[in-house]
């Protein structure tokens, strides 16, 4: 009793851990989003920071520009004045100067000194008329020119001043495409030298309004594919234009809504509703697949890629092809199966004392989980755990080391049941088989009723003319060990067994274990590549570096090649018998392996630590994790169990089977639960409510329980969450318990239940059932509750009072009223 009872409390607090441990998985989860979305708003600053930077140095640019202006302005106005006076005294001087071309000059000046002109340059095509005249506009801007470089253009001899300006005229023709093209702008930003002050002074009043425009160019206005056009153009970005998501790439095979929602930039309440449409009813954290995600986002018109990363399990098995050059012969590695008693630890000793040591004087064999014996110069490897069920496991976890399977069956016993297995796992893993009849040396040995046996499960002997080798031994004796061993190489000549030993190794953990002195402890059976000392490696979750290596005589090695079995130390963790081991070319990678590998154990272990409920149904089924719904019933009489146990096996479907593992009448009890949570059902109550210790271990065990009167309900209810359509929009709250002390007849008013409130509070108004042994006798309304001769409203734990039931007057002494309210759910 004692026993179960750590048990029970064993499970419980396993399942506490378990609940931390997922409520700490949800709080990671939960602080990631929120780093992201601090991310996000950071950068978002950062990006109104920029363009708050980008604002005020255009307009210290524009007010340095309006200076400017108002400078050169001055100046051009006292070369006015001055040329005016000059015109007076020296006509000549004047023709002179009104012929030289300069505008050229003045452009480049003007250029370097407003360079904010070119941001509204005339385009290409407006500008050229004018370029195109140099001599006329000349004429036009020769009052603008500063007296000082008036005078000394007029020392430049006109023919070389021609000349000038048509190479600044065919440089300016021949670059338009570096001009903006901005066609709302004026073409005036080259056009200075030609302007009259009335002009000019026109020019200044508008300008407020050009840098109003400036700022309000989008950027759409200019033609695209100018990189000069960014560096030279000092706009800031006013408007900031919602980013449209046209394109998104997702990862992985699946993706979460949340995560879906940030690639997509909607709403995930949005992406819900797609769901929803689609039939699917998910959460925030359901995963859906890429097809799923393809036509949610096709909703949004968002196009979707799928590019799955290498993961760092991709980048370790990836494995260049060897060449058959590099591939060289390698020893067989074997395996000794067979009914129990009919002598494979003999065997295999024996073929260890006869060989072993030959050429090693002196070697003292260690038990390692394999060894390698020798004959005739050529290597086998044994593995030196015996029996089927090691070769399975190691099956099952992708290990396939065998390369040849020996069945021993003893000839004074014949083919046993597990001689049969033994055949079958070594068919079905499509190794070879030689067939060891041990006990020869017995007076009873029957070697010909053995291969009789062994033609009824299609090995024929090759005697016999088939295919099977067939070895007649004895482990007692030795005889036919010699032999054996010769058909072991020829068996492998035949299967041309090679491996490239010059590559980073892969090959299998035979055996592991946690050495005190040493630390984990693994034999490592060689497939390809050769493992040395100080290689990085990894198996399974463990990983680490080759700190030393022993070989099955117990000697220290450096070196590992194809099918040789070491003991490897310097593993993190000890690997499990049936791991793959490789090794890895950086301490990163295999690091990095083992972070993924223990991710995805976890993340599987949640996946099967969740308990089926009613609400979650769908979608463990959509996701295949359910293919039979449990269900436990418990019922007040036979007559409802068998009902509802038969209503409810037939909302079978394709997809899940419903089955009713245990049905029972009265309370729902804390066996039930324990049942529930080992099946990973349901419990349905018709009538019955769970009692104290069933609610407690419901609650940690995490298992549903549904309590139904009315049995097209329960039908409803289940046939809904099938289909992932479960809404029920009310659940229900117990307030209190008030257990029936005495009863009172009245006849006007009928029995009139004396209570004592045992937890939570009555209430007046809520609703109320009857319980007799936890069954529901009664679920309706209190007619009336009294506190001594007054009403109550309510009464509260601890307290007595008196109550009547509507329209039912069966209270006996014992039973208990709960009184509860439904509230709605929020789903
Ligand atoms: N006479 C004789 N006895 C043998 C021979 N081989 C094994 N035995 C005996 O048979 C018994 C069982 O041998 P094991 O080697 O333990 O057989 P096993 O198949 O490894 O048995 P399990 O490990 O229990 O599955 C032992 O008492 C051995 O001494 C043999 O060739 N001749």
């Amino acid at each position: 009793m004692s026993k179960i009872k750590i048990l029970e409390t064993n499970k419980s607090l396993l399942a506490n851990a378990q609940n931390i441990f997922n409520r700490i998985l949800e709080m990671q989860t939960e602080a990631d989003g929120q780093i992201r979305d601090i991310k996000t708003i950071e950068s978002k600053i950062l990006d109104i920071e920029k363009v708050r930077n980008e604002k005020a140095r255009a307009e210290k640019e524009e007010q340095q520009r309006m200076e400017e202006e108002a400078r050169r302005m001055a100046e051009q106005k006292a070369a006015e004045e001055k040329a005016a006076a000059e015109q007076k005294t020296a006509p000549e001087i004047v023709k002179a100067t009104e012929e030289t071309p300069k505008p050229e000059v003045k452009e480049e000046e003007s250029a370097k000194a407003a360079p904010e002109k070119k941001e509204q340059p005339a385009a290409p095509a407006a500008a050229c008329p004018q370029m195109q005249q140099p001599q006329r506009m000349e004429a036009k801007t020769k009052p603008s020119v500063p007296p000082k470089q008036a005078a000394s253009r007029q020392a430049v001899p006109q023919k070389q001043e021609a000349k000038e300006g048509q190479k600044k005229q065919e440089r300016m023709e021949t670059k338009p495409a570096k001009k903006f093209a901005n066609t709302n702008a004026k073409p005036g930003g080259f056009e200075h030298g030609k302007k009259t002050k009335k002009q000019l002074e026109d020019e200044r009043a508008k300008r407020p309004k050009i840098k109003e425009r400036v700022f309000n160019i989008d950027d759409d206005d200019f033609p695209k594919g100018s990189r000069k056009r960014h560096k030279k153009q000092q706009q800031p970005k006013v408007v900031i234009e919602p980013i449209k998501i046209e394109k998104a790439v997702i990862t992985e095979e699946t993706i979460s809504v949340k995560l879906f929602s940030e690639k997509i930039g909607k709403p995930v309440s949005e992406i819900l509703k797609k769901l929803l449409l689609l039939g699917m009813m998910s959460t925030i954290n359901s995963q859906i697949d890429f097809d799923t995600a393809t036509l949610v986002a096709g909703e949004f018109g968002i196009e979707l890629e799928q590019k799955i990363e290498k993961t760092a399990e991709d980048i370790l098995i990836e494995e260049a092809p060897d060449t058959e050059e590099q591939l060289l012969k390698r020893p067989p590695i074997v395996t000794i199966m067979g009914h129990v008693d009919h002598g494979k630890t003999s065997l295999l000793d024996k073929i260890r004392q006869s060989k072993v040591t030959e050429g090693e004087a002196g070697g003292i064999t260690q038990h390692i989980g394999a060894y390698q014996v020798e004959l005739n110069g050529e290597k086998i490897t044994f593995i030196d755990t015996p029996g089927h069920e090691a070769f399975t496991a190691m099956r099952a976890r992708g290990a396939q080391v065998t390369d040849i399977a020996i069945i021993v069956v003893a000839a004074d016993d014949g083919i046993m049941p597990q001689t049969v297995e033994a055949i079958n796992h070594a068919k079905s893993a499509d190794v070879p088989i030689i067939v060891a009849v041990n006990k020869i040396d017995r007076p009873n040995a029957n070697v010909q009723k053995i291969m009789q046996e062994l033609t009824e499960h299609d090995l024929l002997p090759e005697e016999w003319g088939g295919q099977t080798i067939v070895v007649p031994v004895s482990a007692k004796t030795g005889e036919g060990i010699e032999k054996l061993l010769e058909m072991i190489l020829l068996v492998a000549e035949v299967q041309e067994l090679k491996a490239n030993p010059d590559r980073l190794a892969k090959g299998t953990i035979v055996e592991a274990q946690l050495d005190k002195g040493r630390g984990p402890v693994a034999t490592v059976l060689v497939e390809t590549g050769t493992l040395r000392t100080g290689d990085t490696i990894i198996a399974g979750t463990a990983y680490g570096r080759v700190r030393a290596m022993v070989n099955d005589l117990g000697k220290t090695v450096n070196e590992a090649f194809p099918s040789q079995p070491v003991e490897v130390i310097g593993f993190s963790e000890v690997p499990a018998a049936g791991d793959i081991l490789h090794a890895a070319p950086a301490d990163k990678l295999s690091k990095q392996v083992a972070e993924e590998r223990k991710d995805k154990q976890k993340a599987e272990m949640l996946k099967k630590m969740s308990k089926v409920s009613l609400d979650d149904l769908f979608n463990q089924i959509a996701e295949g994790q359910i293919k039979d719904l449990n269900i436990v019933i418990k019922a007040d009489v036979q007559g409802s169990v068998e009902a509802v146990r038969q209503s409810l096996e037939k909302l079978s479907n394709e997809e899940v089977r419903v089955r009713a593992i245990h049905c029972g009448v009265g309370a729902i009890t804390e066996t039930d639960v324990m049942l529930a949570s080992a099946a990973n059902a349901i419990i349905i109550g018709f009538n019955v409510r769970p009692d104290n210790m069933a609610q407690t271990a419901a609650e940690h065990e995490k298992v549903d329980i549904r309590l139904y009167r009315i049995i097209y309900k329960a039908i409803e209810d289940i046939t809904a969450a099938m289909k992932g359509m479960l809404e029920p929009e009310f659940e229900e709250l117990v307030i209190g318990h008030a257990e029936v002390r005495q009863t009172f007849k009245v006849s006007a008013v009928g029995t009139i239940a004396g209570c004592y409130v045992t937890d939570g509070l009555i209430r007046r108004n809520a609703q109320a059932r009857l319980l007799r042994d936890n069954v529901v006798i009664y679920e309706g309304a209190l007619s009336s509750l009294k506190r001594f001769k007054d009403d109550a409203k309510e009464v509260a734990q601890g307290y007595e009072c008196g109550l009547s039931l509507e329209r039912f007057d069966d209270i006996k002494e014992g039973d208990v009223v709960e009184c509860f309210e439904m509230h709605e759910i929020a789903r």
